[in-house]
């Protein structure tokens, strides 16, 4: 993550929308990027979250350990365009990690993949029951590793 030494992403047509796919074979903990956004509120993630029910993306990402709200609506990574897979179907996983004195959420391959698999995380367990996948995630939705992201 220092080195910023990231593996290749591409962004294509994917299974829901737009999605994140492996440019190139990947070994287990290959390092995809890290969450890059705006800062946001409580309540500006709420009413960001409300606008982006209408038109259906939302890339709202928070992760429960930092307690803070990224939005990569208006600048972001590839790693934005990650689509959620739950039931372990996943292949990436996020962890929070101090680089440099700074908290950054970088994304990881959880097995190897191949080249051309489209790359998923689980955005948690509760995201699709109480926002019905549109709205943003409170600290409640986070998966059992702390992750959250829509
Ligand atoms: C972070 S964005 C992912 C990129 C998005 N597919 C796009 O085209 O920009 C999250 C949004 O993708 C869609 N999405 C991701 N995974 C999904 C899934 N498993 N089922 C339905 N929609 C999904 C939802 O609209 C969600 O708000």
């Amino acid at each position: 993550m220092q080195r910023h030494d990231t593996k290749l992403l591409e962004v294509k047509t994917g299974s829901y929308g737009l999605g994140a796919f492996a440019a190139e074979g990947m070994a287990v903990d290959a390092f995809l990027g890290t969450y890059v956004g705006h800062i946001l509120s409580n309540n500006a993630a709420e009413s960001t979250s409300e606008i982006l029910a209408h038109n259906g993306r939302n890339y709202l990402f928070e992760f429960s350990a930092d307690a803070e709200i990224f939005d990569a609506a208006q600048v972001g990574n590839l790693t934005r365009y990650l689509n959620h897979q739950g039931n372990g179907m996943d292949n990436v996983d996020a962890s929070s990690m101090l680089v440099n004195g700074e908290h950054q959420i970088g994304f990881f391959t959880k097995r190897s993949v191949n080249a051309g698999e489209e790359m998923f995380l689980d955005y948690g367990q509760n995201y699709w029951i109480h926002h019905g996948g549109k709205k943003g995630m409170r600290d409640e939705d986070t998966a059992e590793d702390g992750t959250s992201v829509q």
